[in-house]
């Protein structure tokens, strides 16, 4: 198995739960490079890819449009020709982010897209690059990402939590937070179950952790879970400029993981105690 990405919360998660796989880091595969992803495929011929890395800086992206796009479509396009040239499967991820967040019904992996963002435009961008390749394929699509490791919300907000008595926090954006090490067992089932059955198909797939709430009420949880006691006030979007706009309506539909793969929405409440404690906070 051949993983792109070493150092994101997810390849660290992947990589305790298959340390046997060979990951790639940004100096032996730079995704601003796709050819050099592709050479990196055809050099390790491995049975299958997992892609972890991307460019994840939303509000930066506003102002790099041409890299994120390298990384977050050109690179997926690459590494995906390179697999169905070697007739391997790739497993890659993306985002709730490719959504316009309208409505309050959770998305399925039929409903319409319309990223509001570079990030979003930019994955929405390489899901399709990877479905035109020809590669046997899965395109998990996750959300509201956070592990002990790398940069999240959870990490962000236990930062500004042991900082100020106050916080104010977006009440209209609605989602599933999600915790990496699920994401990553979540591919792993995947891998093995397209290495045992080469005939099955792919597609996207929804997977988002549940219950879905709001992220000041996600802020909420974070600070009661970590004993701190900063007073959380509700704000609506207009209230936190930022120079990418986020969805408002982030729910996903995870049936279709569950009745093809078995696998079921993990309550992030678990993996947040988890995280608390690994980040060295909190009871
Ligand atoms: N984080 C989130 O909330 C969400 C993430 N996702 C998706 O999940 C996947 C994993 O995200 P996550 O683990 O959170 O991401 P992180 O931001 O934690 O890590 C991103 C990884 O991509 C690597 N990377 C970025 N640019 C390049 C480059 N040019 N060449 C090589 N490597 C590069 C980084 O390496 P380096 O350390 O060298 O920069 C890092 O390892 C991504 O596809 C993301 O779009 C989907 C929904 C939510
Ligand atoms: C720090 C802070 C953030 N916010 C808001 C801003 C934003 O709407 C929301 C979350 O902020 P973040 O910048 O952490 O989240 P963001 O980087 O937008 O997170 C996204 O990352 C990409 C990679 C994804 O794919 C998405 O699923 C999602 O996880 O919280 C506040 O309202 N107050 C605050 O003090």
């Amino acid at each position: 198995m051949l993983v792109f990405g070493e150092t994101g919360q997810l390849a660290r998660e992947l990589r305790l739960l298959a340390p046997d796989a060979v990951f790639l880091g940004r100096s032996q595969a730079d995704l601003s490079d796709p050819e050099s992803c592709a050479k990196a495929i055809r050099d390790h011929r491995p049975q299958i890819v997992i892609n972890a890395a991307a460019y994840t800086a939303v509000d930066r992206a506003e102002e790099q449009p041409d890299i994120a796009r390298l990384v977050n479509a050109d690179a997926p396009a690459a590494m995906a020709h390179a697999c169905a040239e070697l007739g391997i499967p790739l497993l890659h991820v993306s985002t709730d982010y490719v959504f316009d967040g309208s409505g309050d019904q959770p998305r399925d992996e039929t409903c319409p897209t319309g990223p509001l963002g570079v990030y979003g435009a930019t994955k929405l961008a390489g899901e399709a690059a990877i479905a035109a390749s020809g590669a046997r394929h899965v395109i998990l699509r996750t959300s509201w990402v956070f592990s002990a490791f790398g940069a999240n919300f959870v990490k962000t907000m236990l930062r500004l939590g042991a900082e100020r008595d106050r916080l104010t926090i977006v009440a209209d954006q609605i989602g599933g937070p999600t915790p990496a090490v699920d994401i990553a067992q979540a591919l792993l089932v995947i891998a093995r179950t397209m290495l045992a059955q080469p005939d099955r198909p792919g597609g996207i797939y929804h997977f988002s952790g549940a219950p879905d709430l709001s992220w000041a009420d996600f802020a909420r949880r974070i600070f009661a879970q970590a004993g701190l006691s900063p007073e959380v006030v509700d704000i609506p979007s207009s209230g936190y400029p930022t120079p990418a706009r986020r969805p408002a309506n982030s729910r996903l539909d995870c049936s279709r993981i569950k009745d093809d793969f078995g696998i079921s929405r993990p309550d992030w409440r678990k993996g947040l105690a988890k995280v608390i404690r690994d980040a060295g906070v909190g009871a």
